[in-house]
């Protein structure tokens, strides 16, 4: 696999369907192009190391190929590694335990998901590789609701399948090679959060909007919202941190303590997206009003399952007290990101004073972006030029705002040649 070369995937939006999701109901999300993480997969110095770089998370760790050797020698791990490549739908416990003995040192740390996820990936689809540094950089709020755990995954698992020789196309990504990464991405996923629905790294892998729906026995289905509808909307990100992989768990243990309560929630969830994914298809001034009204359930709802946040409740409050439209968390809530549906007759003097008010009153940052396009894509070597790299290179490597690394990488607006 000649190096170097880089790989990307978009975060999403959740815009019906958060929590129930993981509970085999349908729910419905957005992919948001513009918003990326961005790995790039170049040579090491070192030809005995696999180094991954996170510098949004000020994260950076060298291995040396041999530490693997934990996991990778002998009969028994073997035997383990085989299993975990054919059934990606748990988690092998066996390598769970190898690899958190490989990362003891970050532990109590933020990075371990990262890394763990990182690791459990590699072992798995291209555990001969070493001499490479896997290099991250987001444009994406990392840990804000916008999918940027699924977004790694799917960065990483497309990368590692380019690297095993499983990906090779150089002119497009086939459904093959998109089934693999969203199935790699999955796991992925489960090493960050635990228990994902998985429409996270689906619509980070096809990009787009889905219907999306995990069935009991563990397999997708999912319809392509086609020409999804350029809708007038706001993302606010409160900035406020918080983690999907303990609200989830929140959400369990509300669920096991009364499930008679919580599950009716859900099944309502299920058919509000089904419903919200009907009108989205075939959007009209009439049915406009009533994905406002959806959107208006669907938050209060998630309230319901304890999943909002104060600094949420200050958007919806807002945008109710200035009737510009109609507000709900998206994603797992806690903090991170609200999104705003805009009514149509919004006056531009109220939706200036939303934004002014919670930019300097809240300190939220605002984000008018599209929904849909490009899902995951991959910039071969052959691609790149030497100068190009040097200019790839430092971004990756120097501080750089997010809109240097557009300018030179986002796919669908910069001049470089992405496979998608
Ligand atoms: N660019 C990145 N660099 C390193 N780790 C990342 C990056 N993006 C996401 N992550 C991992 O994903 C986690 C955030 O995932 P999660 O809590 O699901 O929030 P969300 O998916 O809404 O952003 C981070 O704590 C980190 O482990
Ligand atoms: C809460 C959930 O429905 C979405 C999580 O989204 P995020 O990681 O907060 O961007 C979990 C899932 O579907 O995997
Ligand atoms: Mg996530």
């Amino acid at each position: 696999m000649s190096l170097p070369f880089i790989t990307s995937a978009p975060g999403k939006v959740i815009i019906f369907g958060e929590h129930s999701a993981v509970y085999n109901e349908p729910a419905v999300a957005a992919s948001v192009s513009s918003l990326r993480t961005y790995l790039l997969v170049s040579q090491h110095e070192d030809p005995e190391a696999v180094e991954l770089d996170f510098p949004d998370i000020q994260f950076k760790h060298k291995w040396s190929h041999s530490e693997f050797g934990c996991v990778l020698k002998g009969e028994a791990n073997s035997r383990a590694l085989e299993r975990a490549r054919t059934n990606t739908r748990e988690l092998s416990q066996y390598l769970i335990e190898s690899l958190e003995n490989l990362h003891s040192d970050l532990k109590k740390s933020l990075f371990y998901h990262a890394a763990f996820s990182f690791s459990y990936l590699y072992v798995c689809l291209c555990p001969e590789v070493k001499g490479v540094r896997f290099s991250v950089r987001s444009t994406l709020p990392i840990g804000a609701g916008l999918g940027s755990s699924a977004s790694i995954s799917v960065a990483l698992a497309l990368a590692m399948n380019r690297l095993s020789g499983a990906i090779t196309s150089d002119r497009e990504l086939s459904v093959q090679d998109k089934k693999l990464v969203e199935e790699w991405s999955f796991v992925g996923e489960k090493c960050i959060h635990g228990t994902p629905s998985g429409i996270d790294n689906a619509v980070a892998t096809h990009g787009n909007a889905v219907l999306f729906k995990r069935e009991m026995d563990g397999t997708t289905n999912f319809e392509f919202v086609e020409d999804f509808p350029q809708i007038p909307m706001l993302l606010t990100y409160t900035k406020i941190p918080r983690s999907t992989k303990t609200l989830v768990s929140n959400v369990r243990e509300l669920v096991s303590k009364h499930p008679n309560i919580v599950k009716p929630i859900f099944v309502a969830m299920g058919q509000l997206a089904t419903r919200g994914a009907e009108i989205l298809d075939s959007l009209t001034e009439t049915n406009y009003h009533e994905l406002l009204e959806l959107v208006r359930v669907n938050h209060g709802l998630l309230v319901g399952l304890g999943v909002s946040h104060p600094g949420l409740e200050a958007v919806r409050s807002l945008s109710d007290s200035l009737e510009i439209g109609s507000t709900k968390l998206t994603g797992a809530g806690g903090g991170g990101c609200a999104l705003t549906i805009l009514r149509k007759d919004a006056k531009q003097s109220a939706l200036k004073q939303f934004k002014d008010r919670l930019e300097n009153e809240h300190g939220y940052a605002l984000y008018e972006t599209q929904l849909g396009g490009i899902g995951c894509s991959i910039l071969p070597s052959e691609a790149i030029s030497d100068q190009d790299f040097e200019r790839i290179r430092i971004l990756f490597t120097e501080d750089f705002d997010n809109k240097h690394l557009d300018q030179v990488l986002l796919p669908g607006k910069c001049t470089l040649p992405w496979i998608i």
